[in-house]
């Protein structure tokens, strides 16, 4: 069986609204990673693909079987959805079993694979804790591990590390590019940093369309000799902000460094000089030149 995932001419409609526009991917096993502003369409794409939500025409098939086929697709994804929750009165170790009766796990495998699992999330210590007393990080392990429980070929996550703290973040996506060692991880989030650590491989989706499907490199590579620094006076950082796309500023006591966006229509002013694009800087860019935005 292929480890792959083909979208050709995909489109989704709520009614009039259009959520994906003619999406055409290949994914390939490793992790990748999908980016784009709040309503881009992320969640859409990612319930297509799970069968979740039948999408209005196109092709799609996961691990060379069709979505149409929805049980035997759903036999080999896993899905961590943005607003998971877990069964806040059981143990970890009574919910990840009572969830292995619904994906059908024999006892003797669930035996097996639950202490395995939670080993590998790093919950092994946590098997007799209330899950409403868990943290976020912990429960998004769980998370994880409940996703995995029936070993699909396939893992996809929706916004995964909103709300947790830097180290928990660190934590989840290493495990997340442990994971992605012999399947499929799909990373969908609008959070540059956590893609930009991970996934080599990304697609940047804007108004239900993918602007930008490649590897990281040939994302920072396109904004090269676009991004630009310089440190100015408090008083003339708000003329830059008019002009110019500013990716970050870094505020002194009486001097302000900025980075910003430049060289598609507009002259650099002297002082300014060219500087290295980073990811985030790199998704501005992309942004601006297709939507103009500021
Ligand atoms: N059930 C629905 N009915 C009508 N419109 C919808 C529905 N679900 C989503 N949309 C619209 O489709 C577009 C894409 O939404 P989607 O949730 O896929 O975006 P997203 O990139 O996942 O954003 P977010 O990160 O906020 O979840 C948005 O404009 C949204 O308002």
């Amino acid at each position: 069986m292929e480890t792959e995932i083909l979208l050709n001419q995909v489109n989704k409609f709520y009614g009039n609204k259009q959520a994906l526009c003619d999406v055409n991917l290949h994914i390939e096993q490793g992790m990748f990673g999908l980016l784009g502003r709040n309503g881009a369409g992320k969640t859409t794409l990612m319930k297509v693909i799970t069968t979740l939500l039948p999408a209005s025409s196109g092709d799609i098939h996961v691990c060379g079987i069709p979505v149409k086929e929805e049980r035997s697709v759903r036999s080999i994804i896993g899905y961590l959805p943005q607003d998971f929750s877990m069964y806040g009165n059981m143990t970890v170790y009574e919910a990840m079993d009572y969830l292995g009766v619904l994906s059908g796990l024999d006892k003797k495998t669930r035996k097996e694979r639950i202490p395995e699992l939670l080993r590998r999330v790093n919950l092994q210590n946590n098997k007799r804790t209330k899950v409403k007393a868990m943290s976020g990080g912990m429960k998004r392990r769980l998370g994880i591990a409940q996703a995995i429980l029936h070993d699909p070929k396939v893992l996809i996550v929706d916004e995964p590390t909103a709300g947790l703290d830097p180290e928990e973040r660190v934590r989840f996506r290493n495990l997340l590019s442990e994971i992605a060692d012999d399947r499929i991880v799909i990373l969908s989030t609008h959070i540059v940093g956590d893609i930009e650590a991970t996934c080599e491989k990304i697609a940047i989706m804007d108004a239900g369309n993918i602007i930008f499907n490649g590897t990281v490199a040939e994302l920072l590579e396109h904004a090269d000799g676009k991004i630009y620094t310089a440190t100015v006076s408090k008083i003339e950082i708000e003329d830059i902000k008019k002009r110019y796309l500013v990716t970050n500023m870094l505020r002194m006591p009486t001097e302000v460094t900025v980075r910003f966006v430049a060289g598609l229509e507009e002259e650099v002013f002297e002082g300014a000089t060219s500087c290295t694009p980073n990811v985030e800087d790199a998704y501005m860019y992309l942004m601006h030149e297709k939507r103009g935005d500021r």
